[in-house]
């Protein structure tokens, strides 16, 4: 095929690393520029759940999948409001987007949003490059925005580390809302937004709940104010060790032992409620074919991730906190990164990776179950 319908793919573009590496490709989506941390994600599919997942703020993402658009874009699987992602990374946008729900190409819709994309790129070579140097910082510039390298490698070098970014209060609902139960209401659960997915209310009204979602800046009074069974911490932007106003309000949960779940950005919080630290990963773990393993049960299921940060708890034993015996219940395979916690004495957990799986695999379903579980155990 020699024709293109993409208006922009002959408007030249270059994404530039703060390291000075340079890839030289063509405009996807608004022409302009563009400044995020380059990370990579392995997701084969799912570009829609990807970058309408508010945890991608400020995050230029590297598709390693070679083809991206295949499927278009819906009207049905966007996790919020907008794209969040700053930049996208791909190798080789669709010609010709075909799917049933498609209702206009990805292409079309990072224009309406004003995403800035750079296309033609060897993202192979340009993750290889990742994850020996580590995730960066890179600016994409594309049509007049394209200067002299030195210039644009500095403009990227001025611009603020993610490492320290607090970024949750930026995509966290300002109003407070409420997912009605599928069904029949068996529970009500205060859930936190610090970005959530939409995936996840969902997730939880399928199995009865009422899920009322309150802003980050949430107080312990508006907490209790809908009488929760449980209460949940969602995932989200930016470094947890910035979160000090959610880590207070976990602390106070967990003070009244009411039944506690906390997914990606909402474990980091309940890492630091209980004392142990977060660090930065190399590299970070994105896709939905990650290994990880419940150490309670011994089982292997492959999960959907997408974190830059990591809790530092020990693996091998069981630790002592102010909320009483705690331990890593869930570890990657691929590189023994907690991904899982539990208290022992009373009714919390959280998980690193993304159980709600928009988009992947489902074989961590199951703990949204152990969440129903918990508030049924607290009312028997
Ligand atoms: N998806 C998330 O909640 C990510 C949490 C955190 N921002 C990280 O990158 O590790």
């Amino acid at each position: 095929m020699t024709t293109s319908t993409r208006g922009t793919a002959k408007v030249p573009a270059v994404l530039v690393l703060e390291d000075g590496r340079i890839f030289r490709g063509r405009a996807y989506g608004a022409v302009g520029e563009t400044f995020g941390e380059a990370v990579f994600s392995t997701g084969m599919t799912g570009y829609q759940e990807t970058l309408t997942d508010p945890s991608y703020d400020r995050q230029i993402v590297v598709a390693t999948a070679p083809q991206i658009g295949n499927t278009g874009w819906n009207d049905e699987d966007d996790e919020s409001r907008r794209i969040w992602v700053s930049g996208y990374v791909v190798r080789d946008p669709a010609r010709v987007p075909s799917n049933w729900r498609a209702t206009r190409s990805l292409d079309e819709e990072l224009v309406d949003q004003g995403v800035v994309g750079i296309s033609g790129i060897d993202t192979r070579a340009l993750t290889r490059h990742l994850r020996e140097r580590g995730s960066m910082r890179a600016g994409i510039f594309s049509g007049e925005a394209i200067a002299a390298e030195a210039e644009l490698i500095e403009r990227v070098q001025a611009q603020p580390h993610m490492k320290g970014a607090s970024l949750y209060e930026e995509v966290a609902t300002q109003e407070a809302y409420v997912v009605p139960a599928i069904g029949e209401k068996k529970f009500t659960v205060a859930a936190v937004d610090l970005g959530i997915k939409g995936m996840t209310p969902h997730r939880m009204a399928e199995r009865g709940i009422e899920v009322h979602v309150l802003p980050a800046t949430a107080t312990v009074d508006d907490v209790y104010a809908v009488d929760p069974d449980g209460v949940f911490f969602s995932n989200g932007p930016g470094d947890p060790a910035t979160a000090d106003g959610p880590v207070a309000l976990m602390r106070a949960v967990l003070e009244r032992k009411t039944p506690l779940f906390g997914i990606c950005f909402g474990n980091q919080i309940l890492g630091r409620a209980l004392g142990f630290g977060t660090y930065k990963l190399k590299y970070g773990h994105r896709g939905i074919n990650q290994p990880v393993q419940d150490r309670t049960t011994g089982k292997v299921e492959i999960t959907a991730h997408n974190h830059g940060f990591a809790v530092d708890a020990p693996l091998d034993k069981v630790s002592e906190t102010p909320f009483g015996r705690a331990e890593v219940s869930h570890v990657c395979l691929n590189d023994n990164v907690v991904e899982g916690l539990q208290l022992l004495d009373q009714p919390a957990f959280s998980v690193q990776y993304h159980p709600e799986a928009a988009a992947g695999p489902h074989d961590a379903a199951y703990l949204f179950d152990r969440f129903v579980s918990l508030m049924e155990g607290q009312r028997a």
